[in-house]
Parts: structure tokens; sequence; C-alpha cells
């Protein structure tokens, strides 16, 4: 096959892999806090610092609209979630560890899959 064939299954392979990935986080036990956009009005400072708010179902609406290149792009989006909830949240807290749990859930599954 051609380069560009190859590089066209690459792209389905690999946004194959991104819908199974975001399944699997919206189905995790500590997805709660990452399932819906952090309501900013209810949230004091949230918009002020979270510059990209990021969330699961946002990620879902993007993957349906076709709004990802690869598996790259949307490993960037889901690394977005975590990192917003590190700035916001200490570790030492019901969010703050849902968040760890989840990155070290996501990095875990996102290797396996690629190796
Ligand atoms: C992913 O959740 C966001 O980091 C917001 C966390 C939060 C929401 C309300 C609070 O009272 C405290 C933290």
């Amino acid at each position: 096959c051609t380069k560009k064939a190859k590089m066209a299954k690459d792209n389905t392979n690999g946004l194959a892999m991104c819908r199974v990935l975001l399944a699997e986080l919206e189905a995790h036990q500590d997805a709660w806090p990452f399932l819906t956009p952090v309501n900013h009005k209810a949230v004091p400072g949230y918009r002020k610092v979270i510059k990209k708010p990021m969330d699961f179902s946002t990620i879902r609406e993007k993957l349906a609209n076709n709004q990802y290149l690869n598996l790259e792009t949307f490993i960037i989006d889901v690394n977005l979630v975590f990192d917003n909830c590190e700035k916001f949240n200490e570790d030492d807290s019901e969010i703050g560890r849902a968040g760890h749990n989840m990155r070290r859930f996501f990095d875990e599954r996102w290797t396996e899959l690629l190796m």
C-alpha cells in the first residue's frame, strides 16, 4: 500500500484506540470529577486559574466531530484534564487523588495498547 494509505490506516487505528481509551476513562470509578465541564459559576476562581478547561464529555464531543488528528492530539487533551486538576486541587484531597489515580491508569493503558 502507498505511504498515504499506511498513514490513513494508522490514523484509523489511532482513532479506534482513542475510543477504547475514552470509554475506559469514563468507566473508571475515580472519573466522577472529570465527566463533565467544571461549573465555573459554582467554583470561585476556576475560570481565572484554569485557562483551558477540559473534561471527558468535551473530549467525546471532539472525537465525534473528528477534531482529533491522531492519538497524540487526543492524549494532549486527556493530559490537560489531569494537569488542570493538579493546578486547582491539593494532592492530598479527594479530587486531587482522583486526578493522580486517573493519570496513572491512563498512562499505563495507552502505553500497553501502543507497545
Ligand atoms: C475537576 O474538578 C475541578 O478541579 C474542580 C474541583 C473543585 C470543585 C469544587 C470545589 O468546592 C473544590 C474543588
